[in-house]
């Protein structure tokens, strides 16, 4: 069975709707279909709950309208039948009387502000489960609220998923596209909860994961993955093969194409993820996989770049290190306790540099290595370049053809050799253009 997943650019015009359903029904396999909320929605559900925050009920309602409208027009040109309408208008009308219902509680919470943002993929789909009925696909709506959970550090119980989904799916063997919401979750408590910003392409992941699928596609509006940000540089081109390492770096250092944590639940079930372009269903696209065979591929030295921005950079000094153990596991410890992921490192007999992007706790961080190292202020507004592709020890020559093509940026920090597929780079955020463009010059230019 495939999984395939639709983003918000898919979904997010009537027509394109409409081609989807043309696209999963092409080839008479059955299928879960994971789809995001309409391009545009999630931003403006965030947006209500921001003026609901500020107890501007009069802007919420004037947004509420708006976003409804929008609505409204899709299903006018979504259906052709009435009942299709009815249908559709049906869905829209009671999930927007819950919207207005959230407006009226006081105060607005963190709860209701995620069952507020869970409305974008819960409209999504039940819009477009009206119209694969309206087209008589043989197809039905499973709700993620049912077997997506996290635990109490926001990680997916994929257990839970899969237990959840062997015996859900087996009702519905007279189906053969099972629709449901990418993103939304439940959490422990029992509320509803979401994977974060983009979750979608994880949800895909874990479900694919979870029934141990052929295969995950992740369908959005570019095709594949691109050897570089195509919103910052321009002459871009698709990465034809990843692995799944390669794949992960670049996702968790900023190829917004990929949800962070996406390819994770895939490595560990070892199924195979395809990048591909709604807009262009024949292109190729992009195939992550454990290993990537075709000669081109594997003898390509550098394969991709990507940039994280909102990082913050520590120092951290002792006078004590040399010679001394035990020093890096204090720091780390601490960046245990308060559950804040480090992405880069850098020592030197004295110091320690690391770099975080989650600065919730940064305060309480500072606090206590301060009781046994002196910190220099955080530098803030970084941003991590990454750059992928084979850099195995044989491989001569990386270093000076990505140092020279940064000559003339200021880079703060290095990090090589932690794995053979990426060499990351930190320098302040007004460079990320410019380092960007300058690597595409000097390491994809021919
Ligand atoms: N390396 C990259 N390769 C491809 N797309 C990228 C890359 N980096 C950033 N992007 C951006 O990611 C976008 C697709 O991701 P996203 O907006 O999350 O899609 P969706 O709405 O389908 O989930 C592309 O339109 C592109 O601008
Ligand atoms: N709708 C959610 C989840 C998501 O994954 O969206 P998209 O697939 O359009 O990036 C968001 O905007 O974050």
């Amino acid at each position: 069975m495939h999984v395939w997943k639709f983003g918000g650019t898919s979904v997010g015009k009537p027509e394109r709707m409409q081609s989807i359903r043309t696209l999963i029904t092409g080839d008479n396999t059955r299928k879960i279909v994971v789809l995001s909320a309409l391009s545009g929605t999630t931003n403006g559900l965030l947006a209500i709950g921001e003026s609901l925050k500020a107890n501007d009920d009069d802007g919420a309602n004037a947004k509420i309208d708006a976003l409804k409208a929008h609505y409204d027009q899709f299903i006018g040109e979504l259906y052709a039948t009435d009942a299709g309408k009815t249908a559709g208008q049906q869905a829209v009308d009671n999930e927007f009387s819950f919207i207005r219902s959230l407006t009226r509680i006081k105060p607005f919470t963190l709860k209701q502000e995620k069952e507020l943002v869970a409305e974008g993929e819960l409209l999504s789909t039940q819009l477009f489960q009206a119209y694969l009925t309206e087209e008589g696909v043989a197809s039905t709506l499973l709700p993620a609220l049912e077997f997506m959970r996290i635990d109490a550090d926001n990680e997916p119980e994929i257990q839970f998923t899969e237990q959840r989904l062997a015996e859900m799916l087996p009702q519905h063997t007279d189906k053969q596209i099972i629709v449901t919401q990418g993103f939304i979750c439940r959490n422990p408590r029992g509320e509803v909860d979401n994977l974060k910003r983009g979750g979608s392409d994880y949800t895909a992941s874990l479900i694919g994961g979870a029934i141990r699928a052929d295969e995950i596609q992740i369908w959005t509006d570019i095709d594949g993955m691109h050897n570089n940000d195509p919103r910052i540089v321009k002459n871009t081109f698709p990465v034809r093969e990843l692995t799944f390492d390669e794949a992960a770096e670049l996702a968790y250092f900023g190829a917004k194409i990929l949800h962070p944590s996406t390819i994770t639940p895939a490595r560990m079930f070892g199924v195979p993820v395809r990048l591909k372009n709604t807009m262009d269903p024949a292109a190729p696209g992009t195939l992550i996989a454990e290993r990537t065979d075709a000669p081109a591929a594997s003898d390509q030295v550098f394969k991709a770049v990507a940039a994280k921005d909102g990082i913050t950079a520590l120092y951290i000094h002792s006078s004590r290190m040399l010679n001394a153990y035990g020093f890096l596991r204090r720091i780390f410890e601490i960046f245990e306790k308060y559950k804040t992921p480090v992405d880069m490192l850098a020592t030197s007999e004295v110091s320690v540099s690391v770099t975080i992007d989650n600065t919730e706790r940064i305060d309480e961080i500072t606090a206590e290595l301060s009781t046994f190292c002196s910190l220099e202020e955080p530098d803030y507004d970084q941003t991590i370049i990454c750059i992928v592709g084979n850099f195995s020890a044989d491989n001569e020559g990386v270093a000076v053809r990505v140092f020279d093509a940064m000559k003339n940026i200021p880079i703060r920090m290095i990090s090589y050799g932690g794995t053979e597929s990426n060499l990351s780079m930190l320098v302040h955020g007004t460079y990320k253009a410019q380092a960007l463009n300058a690597l595409n010059e000097g390491l994809f230019s021919v």
